[in-house]
């Protein structure tokens, strides 16, 4: 196997002499379930887990290999086990806040869980349809500008949509650079311009939420019908190792496409960090306000609100701004707390709440 036909480039060659000089070769995760892991590697594709010193120095779970991670491993010896010795650096990286109180490690606070890792570009996937939702697709953008990813716009199901150059130049408004692509998967109407992303060695990933197409776009890339198998038991070596379906799948165009569960479900976790990404029309307004703390509320001289009124900032985009502010406040105000047992009893229905609440504001 080629390793640059996996994403092996310069960038992750450069951090790992000091591993090759110690005797490993390079593998990249190409499935995860459970903390058993597949690799692929130059001379093919074994099941791997991590070494009991990595084990023993992760202090969190964001410590652990992720899907589409770079890692040091031992040479497997006649189709045995990998063992993983290091994770190389993350040049972008998915990753959700777990609930407290799952792992005695982290005390009770949220912990950092990585569900992808070395993505290059996230086709942002929308529907044309009734779904059509400018709101939501600013905040997959947050989500995506915060991982280090490239963001693709994606908005499928052209063929049932009367006016789709008039919902392009809508999202033309909200995206800043990012590239709009309106396709249709089920007609095959635009999926070259996708395939141009994947490329040999490129990682890309589908982001979106439910019903707008990501299988079907998926399946339409990959040429054959993609089915999420079930995990299944294998008897590999002494031991029992589970394997999993690949969830870094090669393409035939060379590139390689990230579908992990994780990644279906991904919510809307950010930090103050992100808004900036996104929001670059008000962060702009805001330096022009009074009070450098101007929560463009009511505060006197607040250039924002003053924006708003001349029509120059939609009232929209506004309200969508405060929105994600709450949100961020509130998870920042959730890392701060205690760990004790009540503290993480309340954080485990907070966590609920917060995520019945990301439902039903990305439904709407
Ligand atoms: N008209 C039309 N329908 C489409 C198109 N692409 C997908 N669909 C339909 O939309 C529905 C949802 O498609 P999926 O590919 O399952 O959507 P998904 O995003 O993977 O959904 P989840 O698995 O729930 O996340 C299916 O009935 C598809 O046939 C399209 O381009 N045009
Ligand atoms: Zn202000």
């Amino acid at each position: 196997m080629n390793l640059a036909q996996f994403g092996w480039n310069p960038f992750f060659e450069a951090h790992f002499s000091e591993y090759s000089a110690a005797g490993f070769m390079p593998a990249r995760i190409c499935s995860e379930h459970k903390q058993q892991y597949q690799v692929y590697t130059e001379s093919g594709e074994y099941p791997a887990e991590v070494s009991g010193k990595m084990l023993y120095l992760a202090d969190s779970r964001s410590d652990f290999p992720a899907v589409g991670d770079w890692v040091a491993v031992n040479s497997p010896e006649n189709g045995g086990l990998a063992i993983i010795h290091a994770i190389l650096p993350r040049k972008s990286c998915f990753s959700r806040k777990m609930a407290s109180g799952r792992d005695r490690r982290s005390g009770g606070r949220p912990e950092e869980q990585v569900l992808a890792a070395n993505v290059d570009t996230v086709f942002l996937v929308s529907g044309l349809d009734r779904e059509f939702n400018l709101r939501r697709i600013e905040r997959y953008l947050t989500l995506v500008y915060n991982s280090g990813a490239t963001p693709v716009i994606v908005l499928n199901k052209a063929d049932v949509c009367d006016d789709w150059e008039y919902c392009v130049a809508e999202v033309k408004a909200i995206a800043f650079d990012a590239p709009i692509h309106p396709i249709s998967a089920k007609t095959q109407n635009g999926l070259d311009a996708l395939r141009n992303y994947l490329q040999p060695g490129k990682t890309a990933a589908l982001l979106g939420s439910s019903g707008v197409g990501k299988s079907t776009i998926m399946n339409a890339l990959l040429g054959y019908e993609r089915q999420r198998v079930q995990v299944v038991s294998a008897q590999v070596g002494k031991g029992q190792h589970t394997t999993t379906e690949r969830e870094l799948i090669p393409v035939p165009t060379g590139g390689l496409l990230i579908d992990t569960p994780g990644m279906r479900e991904l919510q809307l976790w950010s930090s103050e960090e992100n808004l900036k990404g996104s929001f670059e029309d008000i962060e702009t307004l805001a330096v022009r306000c009074r009070f450098a703390d101007c929560q463009h509320e009511s505060e006197p001289g607040c250039a924002v609100r003053a924006a708003v009124e001349t029509g120059e900032l939609d009232a929209s985009r506004l309200q969508s701004y405060r929105k994600l502010t709450q949100e961020v406040a509130y998870l920042e105000q959730r890392q701060d707390s205690s760990a004790d047992y009540l503290e993480r009893k309340k954080w485990k229905q907070i966590a609920k709440w917060q995520r019945e609440y990301s439902r039903i504001s990305l439904k709407r």
